[in-house]
């Protein structure tokens, strides 16, 4: 029926390093030239893990010009994902904090397993980071002002049934019954003419797409001034030691 589906596969935890960034635009820019896709499932092959975000240590103990290139390949992937022509569907079967969460957040729709152990949301402040602008924008797109201000104030990751509740995914699911769902999602998508669907949702989309679009090298300057800080360094250093605590 023309749907692919996409399987992250970046052990242990699918973070979003450079080369998987890089490996990820192409395979989608491939797909999106292929007239006889028209859907993407998007899903991980990690157990219990959909995304662990972008790669802490693409932003930790580098140089400005690593800083600069990691983002121009996050944009990259970022502008691909959320203005796509193809109907893109998350199978969420796992954790998705951050850069995961952002992953789900550019789909069209999104499909979430119901395990508390799974948590979803835009989490930078719990790092000591800011979420981009562009990372907030969709955000409130998708769940709204006040609620996307107190989440990303508060770092929240939702449990599958407060993120359904919220908006951040619209369907929860037992998880062995994720694929299915979405695929059946998909093929009520498939059903609606692409023409129409997809003018509409560039309709919905354009605006927050070209508000990165004329400001991506600003954007790209402020990312590598504001991680090479010697304060949030100190900060990246500090959760990383916690989540390698987390383990002893
Ligand atoms: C202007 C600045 C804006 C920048 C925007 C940033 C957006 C982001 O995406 S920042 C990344 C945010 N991500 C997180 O906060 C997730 C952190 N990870 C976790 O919470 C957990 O690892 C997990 C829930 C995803 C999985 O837990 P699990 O118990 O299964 O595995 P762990 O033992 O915690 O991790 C295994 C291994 O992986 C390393 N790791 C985890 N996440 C990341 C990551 N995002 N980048 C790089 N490495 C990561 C973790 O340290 C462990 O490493 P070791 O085995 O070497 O100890």
């Amino acid at each position: 029926m023309g749907v692919a589906v996409m399987k992250l596969r970046n052990p242990p935890v699918n973070s979003l390093s450079l080369e998987c960034l890089t490996e990820f635009t192409i395979s989608l820019e491939k797909l999106e030239n292929d007239k006889s896709i028209r859907g993407v499932i998007l899903t991980s092959e990690c157990p219990g893990i959909f995304s662990a975000g972008l790669d802490l240590l693409e932003m930790y103990g580098r140089n400005p010009a690593h800083y600069a290139e990691y983002w121009k390949n996050v944009q990259e992937l970022w502008l691909r994902l959320y203005t796509s022509n193809m109907i893109l569907v998350s199978a969420i079967n796992g954790a998705s904090p951050a850069g995961g969460c952002l992953l789900a957040l550019c789909c069209d729709y999104r499909v979430m397993a119901d395990n508390p152990k799974y948590t979803i949301g835009l989490n930078e402040s719990l790092l000591g980071i800011v979420a981009p602008f562009w990372f907030k924008d969709m955000y409130v797109n998708t769940i709204g002002h006040r609620e996307a201000e107190r989440a990303l104030q508060l770092g929240t990751l939702f449990s599958p049934a407060e993120a359904l509740k919220v908006g951040v995914v619209d369907e929860v699911v037992p998880e062995d019954q994720v694929h299915s769902k979405a695929r059946s999602v998909m093929t009520k998508w498939l059903a609606i003419p692409d023409h129409s669907r997809q003018l509409t949702k560039n309709m919905m989309r354009k605006a927050t797409a070209d508000n990165l679009i004329k400001q991506r090298e600003a954007d790209i300057q402020n990312f590598t001034s504001f991680i090479s800080k010697d304060s949030i360094q100190k900060s990246l250093h500090m959760y990383l030691e916690k989540l390698k605590q987390k383990k002893g």
